[in-house]
Parts: C-alpha cells; sequence; structure tokens
C-alpha cells in the first residue's frame, strides 16, 4: 500500500530523490507562455527601441485604421540580431502606444524573406537588412552618379540569394538616355522601370510596381532615392510616426532602414544605412543564381569547375553571344571576391 503524505512535508531529500517530472511543470517555467501576445510589424528600431504597427497589417495590405503605434524593447530571451526591420513580432504589456507607454516584444514570427548582407565580402556576419520584403528595388541614376552595372549584379545576387523578386529603378533620366543600362538587363528579364523628377515621368510606372507588396529600397547615395520616397508616400517622410514611435525624439542617426506607407497602396523599406553589400554570406555556389544569362552556360563546364579556369564553358558560352563578356566579367570579379580573392581596392569601388 501506498503511504500518502501531505507536500506540506517534502523536504529537500524528497526533491531531490523525485526530479520534477516533465510535462508536469508549468509550462510557464518551460518558456514563457505569451499567449496574450498581440502582432505588430516592426516599422524601424532604434538605440533598442522598437518601433511596431499594432496590429500588424497582413502583407502588403493598408494599416488597420484603428492602428497605433507602439514603441517596444526587447524581452531578454531575444537576441539583438534577431530582429530586423519588417519583422512581424509578439508584443506583450503596455500596447496601448499612448505616450510614454513601453510594450515588449517577446517574440518574432517566421519570415517570409530575409534580405542580407555581410560586412564585407570576406566578413561571413551577416545581418537581415529587411525582413518579409516581397521585392527589392535597386534604384540607380542614369547620371551623376555614373551607373555602375557591378552594383547592379551584388544586388541582383542578394536579392537572388533572398528569393526576392528584384526591380531596377532608373532615376534622374532628364540627364542620360537610359536605354543603354535597361537593355543591359532586359535581356535576362530584369524588371525594370524608368524615372525623372524633374517634371515627374515615369512616376506612374515605379507606383504601379510597387503597389500591395513590401518593396525593400536600396541604392548608392545620391541617386534621387529620397526625393522618389518623399514623392511616392507624401506627408510619411522620415520624421514621422512610424520612424519615431511615441517617443517623439525622432531618430538620431540615418542608418535605420524604415517602414513606409505608399500612397497608392504598397509599403517601402526605405534602407539609408546599406552603402556595402557584402555578399560573404551568399557562397560561391549561389553567385550564379544571380545570373540566369550565365546559367545555362555551365552545362559544357568540366566537373567542379571554378567557373573561373581554362577549361569553364562560360568563355564560349558568351564566345557564341548568348550572354554580354560584362556579365561574365561581373560574375567572375564576384566570385574572386566572395572567395577572398579580391585585389585591394575592388571592394571600396563597388560600395552601394
Ligand atoms: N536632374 C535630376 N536630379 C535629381 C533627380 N532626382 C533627384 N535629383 C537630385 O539629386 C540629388 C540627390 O537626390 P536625393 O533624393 O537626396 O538622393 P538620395 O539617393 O536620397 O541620396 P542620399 O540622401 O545621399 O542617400 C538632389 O540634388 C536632387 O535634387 C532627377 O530625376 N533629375
Ligand atoms: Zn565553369
Amino acid at each position: 500500500m501506498v503511504r500518502r503524505r501531505s507536500t506540506a512535508s517534502w523536504d529537500e531529500t524528497d526533491a531531490r530523490a523525485r526530479p520534477p517530472r516533465r510535462g508536469t511543470r508549468p509550462r510557464t517555467k518551460d518558456r514563457p507562455a505569451h499567449d496574450d501576445a498581440v502582432p505588430g510589424w516592426v516599422t524601424t528600431i532604434d538605440r533598442g527601441r522598437y518601433t511596431c504597427l499594432v496590429p500588424a497589417p497582413a502583407h502588403g495590405e493598408p494599416a488597420d485604421p484603428d492602428a497605433v503605434v507602439v514603441t517596444a524593447v526587447r524581452a531578454r530571451e531575444i537576441r539583438p540580431s534577431g530582429v530586423a526591420v519588417g519583422d512581424v513580432v509578439g508584443l506583450v504589456g503596455d500596447t496601448s502606444g499612448t505616450t510614454d507607454s513601453l510594450s515588449r516584444l517577446v517574440r518574432v514570427e517566421p519570415r517570409s524573406s530575409a534580405l542580407r548582407r555581410s560586412a564585407d565580402d570576406t566578413d561571413p556576419v551577416e545581418r537581415v537588412v529587411v525582413a518579409n520584403a516581397d521585392q527589392v528595388c535597386l534604384v540607380v541614376a542614369a547620371a551623376d552618379p555614373e551607373p555602375n552595372p557591378r552594383l547592379v549584379d551584388r544586388a541582383l545576387v542578394a536579392a537572388w540569394d533572398a528569393g526576392i523578386d528584384p526591380l531596377l529603378v532608373v532615376t534622374k533620366t532628364d540627364l542620360a538616355d537610359p536605354a543603354r543600362l535597361l537593355a543591359a538587363y532586359a535581356d535576362f528579364g530584369l524588371r525594370s522601370v524608368s524615372v525623372t523628377s524633374r517634371g515627374w515621368r515615369g512616376l506612374d510606372d515605379v507606383r504601379a510596381a510597387l503597389a500591395g507588396r513590401v518593396t525593400a529600397i536600396i541604392g548608392p547615395s545620391g541617386v534621387g532615392k529620397s526625393t522618389l520616397v518623399n514623392e511616392l508616400s507624401p506627408g510619411a517622410g522620415r520624421a514621422t510616426s512610424l520612424v519615431s514611435g511615441t517617443t517623439g525624439k525622432g531618430r538620431h542617426t540615418s542608418t535605420a532602414s524604415v517602414v513606409l506607407p505608399l500612397a497608392a497602396g504598397g509599403w517601402a523599406v526605405d534602407t539609408p544605412g546599406i552603402r556595402s553589400f557584402g555578399l560573404a554570406h551568399v557562397g560561391a555556389e549561389t553567385l550564379l543564381g544571380g545570373f540566369a544569362d550565365l546559367a545555362g552556360g555551365t552545362e559544357e563546364c568540366p566537373r567542379g569547375c571554378t567557373h573561373d579556369e581554362d577549361e569553364c564553358g562560360l568563355d564560349a558560352w558568351v564566345a557564341g553571344g548568348h550572354a554580354s563578356p560584362d556579365r561574365l566579367d561581373s560574375f567572375r570579379r564576384l566570385l574572386r571576391a566572395v572567395r577572398g580573392e579580391a585585389e585591394p581596392g575592388e571592394r571600396e569601388r563597388e560600395r552601394v
């Protein structure tokens, strides 16, 4: 017969002799349950403060009319690198969004995509620049500054790696005809639009390409990115509530990405901080995926071809007119770069 006694009489010896049985422990001891967490969308991050739109809109859909902007801090169990702008997160605590209220970010929902970059091509430490975008819009100018095709190739590889549709937007078409630049990329199906802010020609094409989507906007400095984004998201600017949250203090740097609503529907994620686009995390094998025009040329390669050797089939492919020599040159430069073989000075010139 089993002798029963009250748990009140248990002492430490009992505790040691009987390890707590799994499944009978309260769930909160395994992991905080946070069943009450509300979904928010991280619109910007600044000094450990996460500005979130609550409730998180469905992907690409407009914000709920009653949505509020909530400032949150990370719960201890969430790593700083684990949250990026564009993440859908779970928030607990004060999610009222009233001035000086602070919520707690306790969970990051699985991402549909992650646009990544590493500090440079040999630094494998990668950061998620934008989470959950379904399009990457690379903005380059037709002139002033001159377009850098290698930069375009680099961004295409990053988009390919992330599984996100790329879109090329050529600005300042009043200064130069973008036809040659556009033709160079049209061959392998890169979607592109061109626009000028001088009298705003082409703006409707940009609007249509971005409508209903979540687009990460990247590009080098001075190409007219801010001019374009301000036009597409009038009044949103970088000083409004989605940026500063309820702190009212605004941003102190322009290095963080920010989610902005587009007047024509959809969302842009402006990324002023991307000055370089290291591809160390991509790997040589994945690189070819960003070069759809070259991929067919590797069928004649010897086994284990590095694609940077005499027997490589890509040279014959280009000689046969299937792709441009510039693209092969660009591919091989990136290949050497991600293998850590870049010549000095090469990286500097390829900064976004
Ligand atoms: N000619 C011409 N100039 C333009 C056009 N769009 C913008 N600009 C000018 O180009 C300069 C840079 O524009 P911004 O919008 O600040 O460029 P940005 O890409 O945001 O540059 P950063 O702020 O440095 O990242 C400004 O002097 C603009 O007036 C355009 O379509 N045509
Ligand atoms: Zn090869």
